[in-house]
């Protein structure tokens, strides 16, 4: 039986234009600490200059033992352009696991990875241990209402898993993580795609929405004033989401819209105001971690996937949960 505890387990380590981690990655840290043994934890840093130095001591708490710093001539924010990057340093690094964060992006880049290598893919994994000498990954279907297990029987996994599937432990012992130059020969045909701006959204001030531990969520019932919803989002320093009801009305941006044909999210904590619960927008957030419903009809559908339901007006619950959770705040 294969010992992959003893290989190294690469990681994509996804940070902003500063440098700094996104959040999601100290999950995905953990979990290749926890899964590659003695072999250690290869980052893979895709940005124009080093790690900054801060950013290198928390990754050497969290257990990465090496940083590769990807030097391309042509745009990593390509997926072609990443895939063969990380390809390449799968054969430098010998690593039989590929760990990145389950955004669009990365899974278009875990896809690619998973097609030139060879490799076992799984996307919007909860979950991954070993048993029996193969990957064994976690994921909920059809709109949360199934749990799957998934073996990887190939001898190289990627795996791309969803924000606040883990929980950040640092390592058992905080390594200094040795940074490594790693040139990319990018071929022709990742090249077919040039990059020729970029602009980054400005930033609302709140966590993103995919990876936020919570959501507070707006629907009809919001009649287009948000401001409850955003205020009860910033007391919990949560991301806003919304129904496609809110976002077709423009009430709020369409990239806000979580559903079959939005965001998906799982949250720790997922609070919908003013929203019925329609099997479109479930399938976006049931897998939310505790659910919680404020609407004004006792038979909305959303009070049969809650955890925990509140009958009543959202303009008068929201602001009423907002102050007693400053003043349960300001209690210390
Ligand atoms: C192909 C397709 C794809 C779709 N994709 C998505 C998707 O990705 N995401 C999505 O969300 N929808 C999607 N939809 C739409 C979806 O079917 C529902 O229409 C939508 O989710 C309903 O939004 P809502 O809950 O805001 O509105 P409604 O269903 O109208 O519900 C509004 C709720 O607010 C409550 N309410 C009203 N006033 C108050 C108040 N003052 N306080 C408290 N509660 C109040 C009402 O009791 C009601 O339950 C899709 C539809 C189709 C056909």
């Amino acid at each position: 039986m294969t010992d992959l505890t003893a290989a190294p387990v690469l990681v994509l380590l996804d940070h902003t234009p500063d440098g700094t981690l996104r959040s999601p990655v100290r999950e995905i840290v953990t979990l290749a600490a926890g899964l590659s043994g003695g072999a250690g934890v290869h980052g893979a840093w895709a940005g124009a200059g080093e790690p900054p130095a801060e950013v290198l001591v928390e990754l050497g708490t969290l257990g990465v033992t090496h940083v590769h710093r990807l030097v391309a001539d042509a745009d990593l924010h390509l997926s072609a352009v990443l895939a063969e990057a990380l390809g390449s340093l799968v054969d430098a690094t010998g690593a039989r696991l590929v760990l990145l964060v389950s955004s669009f992006e990365n899974k278009e880049a875990a896809a690619r990875l998973a097609v030139a290598t060879g490799a076992g893919v799984v996307t919007d994994a909860d979950g991954l241990v070993v048993e029996d000498g193969r990957y064994v990954a976690s994921k909920t279907v059809f709109a949360g209402t199934w749990s799957t297990r998934c073996a990887v029987t190939a001898p190289l996994a990627v795996v791309a898993v969803k924000a606040n599937s883990v929980t950040v432990e640092a390592a058992a012992a905080p390594v200094a993580p040795a940074v490594v130059e790693h040139p990319v020969a990018v071929s022709a045909g990742a090249r077919r795609v040039t990059l020729v701006e970029r602009t980054e959204r400005p930033s609302s001030g709140r966590p993103d929405l995919g990876s936020a531990h919570v959501v507070v969520v707006g629907g009809r019932g919001t009649e287009g004033d948000f401001s409850a919803v955003e205020e009860l989002a910033d007391v919990l320093g949560g991301a806003v989401g919304a129904t496609r009801v809110a976002t077709d009305e423009g009430w709020i941006g369409h990239d806000a819209q979580i559903g079959q044909t939005g965001v998906t999210v799982s949250p720790r904590l997922y609070i919908g105001a003013g929203v019925s619960g329609a099997v479109h927008h479930r399938g976006g957030m049931q897998a939310s971690g505790t659910i919680v419903a404020v609407n004004s009809d006792a038979d909305a559908p959303i009070f049969e996937i809650a955890d925990f339901g509140v009958v009543g007006d959202l303009f008068t619950v929201l602001p009423q949960a907002a102050a007693e959770l400053r003043r349960l705040k300001s209690e210390g």
